[in-house]
């Protein structure tokens, strides 16, 4: 179960802070969305959760482990915005092994498998790919390293209403395995698939009834 109690994040640089008291509790094999307009905060807390922010105040907790931001680093993948922009690998195999050059051939297989691309060749160039196929390799980035949390920031934007239904669907699929968190402007497709629902206004969380 991931626990926020009360995470507040105010930078120096800002007359007011951009998250405030946030409480949270997210148990494992769910998904969780966390709905909310533009400069709500939703990536600020993405980053916080995935070791690259500090937060100024409150616990973060996987089970019963306080965590600090070298452990969130550790336990949490985080899927940035359009993914595909930061894609540097020549071929699906180098864009997986980037930063470990150990996997095998079978973890790369199982990543692909896990997000449907496993019919591709490995030597295929992720420029190649559709725009609902990067998604899936950018979620298989994330996949290959295991994380405890997987974490995807506007996963839906800028795709067709198809590609849309597809990744919704693929979430589904990844929750029988992973816990989910996943933050939205545009929560229409994703709706239907949560588990848990908050809103965030202004830096403040507030929980939507299922
Ligand atoms: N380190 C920082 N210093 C100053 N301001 C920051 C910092 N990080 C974020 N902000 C501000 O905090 C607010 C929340 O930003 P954030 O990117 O988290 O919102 P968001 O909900 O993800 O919006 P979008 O969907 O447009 O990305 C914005 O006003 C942003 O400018």
């Amino acid at each position: 179960m991931l626990q926020l109690n009360q995470i507040s994040y105010h930078p120096a640089a800002t007359p007011q802070p951009i998250l405030r008291d946030i409480n949270l509790k997210l148990p494992p094999q769910q998904l969780g969305l966390i709905i909310g307009p533009s400069g709500s905060g939703k990536s600020t807390l993405l980053e916080i959760l995935s070791g690259l922010a500090e937060h100024t105040s409150g616990e973060i907790y996987w089970g019963n482990q306080s965590l600090i931001s070298y452990n969130l680093q550790e336990i949490a993948g985080l899927v940035f915005q359009f993914p595909e922009r930061h894609f540097c690998g020549n071929t699906i195999l180098e864009e997986l092994r980037f930063g470990h050059p150990e996997l095998s051939m079978n973890q790369v297989k199982d990543a692909l498998a896990e997000v449907g691309l496993d019919h591709l060749s490995f030597s295929t160039s992720p420029n190649a790919l559709s725009g609902g196929q990067q998604r899936r390799l950018a979620l298989a980035v994330q996949l290959i390293r295991s994380p405890n949390i997987l974490m995807l920031d506007e996963p839906t934007a800028g795709l067709d209403w198809s590609m849309r239904g597809q990744l919704a669907k693929l979430l589904v699929k990844l929750k029988e395995h992973w816990t989910l968190l996943v933050v939205t402007h545009d929560a229409k497709e994703l709706t239907p698939v949560a588990d848990n629902c908050w809103h965030i206004q202004n830096g403040q969380l507030s929980e939507v009834e299922m």
